[in-house]
Order: structure tokens, then sequence, then C-alpha cells
């Protein structure tokens, strides 16, 4: 179990500064939610923990490890896995076989573009213990796929999912690998309230498990029920950090971003927030 720790991060493309030295800490067992306008440097934030983007300064520490500086794939091999706020799909796959290969690329090294699963495993195992580790990774992918509510889709054709239907698969598929870090971007736009109650779910379960989410999403009121904690960036500035409740009632929060729509979250979620003048 490991903590996040995003230490004074900055990523600058040529004149905006998207990220401006912006430091927190996501706790295992913790949702963490990240809110702010758009262009507020969200995504960018996703990009550098994820190693699609390398920060102009700062570092990204897991535990004890950097994070920052490794590619993409050595990244994802650390634990951290992420969804887009448009969802990645492999094509040409079916539901299952999309998580298979997801299983088979941690037990034996991935593939670009994605290859089944029976691809990756390697040739020299013999044919019986290929056969083994074939069933092992469907039957884990056939557990995947019930415990997210998707069980039913499992022979369907990643091309004939609905756009909610591609998130919901999406997120089986990162949290397949029993991830460390869950870096979710905005998983619940275009679903439906059932998916929306599907992806809830989902979240729940790997705090549950330990795992650390971060929460990128514009659906503030489901965003400030899920979250434990919450950082708000505005202009690439962390502006606000604290228990939600306290985060929405913070008035450089309700003016950079909440302004007066949002409705109180449910429950006592109340504490300081920290502001961040
Ligand atoms: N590759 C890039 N090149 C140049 N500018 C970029 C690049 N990526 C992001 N930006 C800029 O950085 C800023 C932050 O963008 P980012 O997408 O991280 O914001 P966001 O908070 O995720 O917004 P949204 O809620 O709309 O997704 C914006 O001004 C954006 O135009």
């Amino acid at each position: 179990m490991s903590t996040l720790e995003v230490r004074d991060v900055s990523m600058r493309f040529g004149g905006v500064l998207a990220v401006d030295g912006v430091s927190f800490t996501a706790r295992s067992g913790e949702v963490l939610g990240v809110m702010g306008p758009n262009g507020a440097g969200k995504t960018t934030l996703f990009n550098v923990i994820s190693g699609v983007q390398r920060p102009t300064s700062g570092s990204v520490m897991l535990g004890e490890i950097p994070l920052n500086g490794k590619p993409v794939h050595a990244v994802a091999a650390c634990g951290v896995t992420r969804t887009f706020q448009t969802p990645v799909m492999f094509w040409g796959l079916t539901v299952r076989e999309s998580v298979e290969v997801a299983l088979a690329a941690r037990a034996f090294g991935g593939a670009y573009p994605p290859l089944p699963a029976r691809e990756l495993i390697p040739c020299g195992l013999g044919l019986r213990a290929r056969r083994r580790a074939e069933a092992e990774v469907r039957e884990r992918a056939d557990a995947v796929l019930e415990r997210a509510g998707i069980g039913a889709m499992a022979s369907r054709a990643t091309e004939s999912l609905a756009f909610g239907e591609e998130r919901l698969l999406e997120l089986a598929r990162a949290l397949a690998v029993e991830p460390t870090v869950l870096l979710l971007d905005e998983p619940l736009s275009g679903l439906n309230p059932d998916e929306v109650d599907a992806v809830i779910a989902s979240i729940r379960r790997a705090r549950a498990d330990g795992v650390a989410v971060l929460l990128v999403e514009h659906a503030v009121g489901e965003l400030l029920a899920v979250a434990d904690r919450v950082v708000v960036l505005d202009h690439g500035r962390k502006i606000a950090e604290g228990a939600p409740d306290a985060v929405a009632s913070a008035p450089l929060v309700i003016d950079a971003y909440l302004g007066d729509e949002l409705e109180a979250p449910a429950g006592d979620r109340g504490g300081e927030a920290r502001v961040t003048p």
C-alpha cells in the first residue's frame, strides 16, 4: 500500500502554464476528488502522473519510487492505471478479450497495438501450461466483468458498445490489474443513471480494496458525495484542499468554479478546507 505524492509539479506548454506548482498526496484507500473549471490543468496533471507527459519541474512519488521520468508502461507496471475522457477501446476484440489482454499483459508483458491474450502467453510454456494459463486468464476476466456488473456484455464486440458501455469496460479493464493508484478522468460523463451507479459502486469497491483513487469529475454532486478529500485547481494552481463540504463552501472555490449552483452534498462530510491564496 503506497501513497502517491505529487510534489510541486509544474507543466508548461510554450506560454501556457497548465500546472503551476501543485502538491498533494493521495493515500491508499481514499478517493481524492480533483475539481476545477475547464482548462484548470486536471487532465495535464493526470498525464504527468501517468507518464504521458514529463513535468517541466517537480516530482511524482509512489511511496519511495519516483514516477516522473518513467515512460507510461513503466508507470503502469508500478500499479498506476487510468481511464480517459474519451474511453480507449481495443478494437477487434470482444469485451472479455479486452480484459484478458490487460490481465495477460500484466502477467506476461504487453504489446502495442494490444494482442489477444493467447498471443501474449509465452510460446515456451508448453501446451498444457499454455492452456492452463489461457483458462486462468479467461476465468479471471469473467470474474472482473461480473464484479463490474457487465458480465452480460462479455461476448460482445467492442465496436458494438454504446458510449456508456465503453466507459464501464474501460473501468473494468483498469481495475482488472488490481492497481495501486487509479486515475479516473470524468468517468461519469455521458452515462445514464444506472451506469453512474455502477461506476460509483466500482469506485467504492476499489477504495475498500485499498486503491488510491483520483477522480476528476464535473458532476460536482457525485464527486463531493464519493470523495474523501478534494483538491481544487484553477488556472493550473491548487486553490483549495480539504473535506468535500468545507471545500464546496470555500468562497474562493465558489468564485472560481462552483458559482451558487451547488447543492449541499449528502451526509456529514464537514471539516476544514485549506485555502491556498
Ligand atoms: N499539449 C498541449 N499543448 C498546449 N497546451 C496544452 C496542452 N495540453 C493542455 N494544454 C493547455 O493547458 C491548460 C490545461 O488543460 P487541461 O486539459 O489539463 O485542463 P482540464 O482541467 O483537464 O480541462 P477540462 O475540464 O476541459 O478537461 C489549457 O489551457 C490547455 O489548453
